[in-house]
């Protein structure tokens, strides 16, 4: 077990599904996994492994923002020895041309957070980036569906309100989306020589104030769960 998993070592496949809810955590096991167990509640940060189509998975809830996905990502890596992330969460776009409902494979990770300034010093601007494997495999298999996506920049900010932050300057300069989570999961995974992804999918747009109702956030919500299953089982 590690601080926050409360799991034999052996119980945790080598590839694991992140969203930040641990509902969604539920939702994905019960709907998608063959024989699901479920491995953690601590905190009610629900971890479950179970087989998709033969492949030996799990799903890990990681909580909302930078401190809390850097606390499981760290221990699935360094105690349960976890090779592949797959982060699938939801984020806010930011660009003209992300619509909601749209998937954003989050190619790198801009941040405001202090993770990157805390890990190389003053002067060093290490820039996040998802693995190339996992990114080029999901963006493959989203064409091939016909699938609304997009790859490049997210922005992974500490606070999801910000009235402070000049989101303007960021979409000139092509970011495509926010989320609170990306620039972590990416550092880290360079960190442990690990290979991570963020899979994310546009619940609201914060420009034009476009939002989802509850049945299009359940069915993009499987859309990007589809879509990463399927990148996990053809690697
Ligand atoms: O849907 P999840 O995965 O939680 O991700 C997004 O939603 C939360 C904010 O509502 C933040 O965690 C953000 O990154
Ligand atoms: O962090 C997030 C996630 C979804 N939508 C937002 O506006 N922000």
């Amino acid at each position: 077990m590690s601080t926050h998993i409360d799991a034999p070592k052996d119980a945790i496949a080598d590839v694991v599904l992140l969203p930040g809810d641990p509902l969604r955590a539920k939702y994905i096991a019960d709907t998608y996994l063959e024989a699901p167990t479920l491995y953690n509640t601590v905190r009610n940060a629900f971890g479950y492994t179970g087989t998709y189509q033969g492949r030996r998975l799990s799903v890990q809830a990681t909580g909302m923002g930078i401190p809390s996905i850097s606390i499981y990502a760290t221990e699935l890596m360094q105690d349960y020895g976890v090779k592949t992330l797959i982060r699938v969460g939801t984020t806010g776009g930011l660009a003209s041309q992300v619509k909601v409902r749209d998937v954003i494979l989050a190619q790198g990770a801009t941040t405001d957070s202090s993770i990157i300034l805390n890990t190389f010093g003053a002067g060093m601007y290490f820039a996040p980036l998802a693995d190339f494997g996992l990114l080029e495999t999901a963006a493959r298999l989203a064409q091939a569906d016909g699938m609304r996506y997009h790859v490049g920049n997210v922005l992974g900010e500490d606070r999801f309100y910000n009235d402070e932050m000049d989101r303007q300057k960021l979409i000139d300069y092509g970011v495509l989306a926010t989320e609170m989570e990306t620039p972590a999961l990416y550092l880290l995974a360079a960190k442990f020589h690990r290979r991570a992804l963020a899979i994310l999918t546009v619940s609201n747009h914060l420009v034009t104030g476009e939002e989802t109702t509850a049945q299009e956030r359940q069915t993009s919500f499987d859309d990007m769960i589809r879509l990463a299953l399927r990148t996990v089982t053809s690697l």
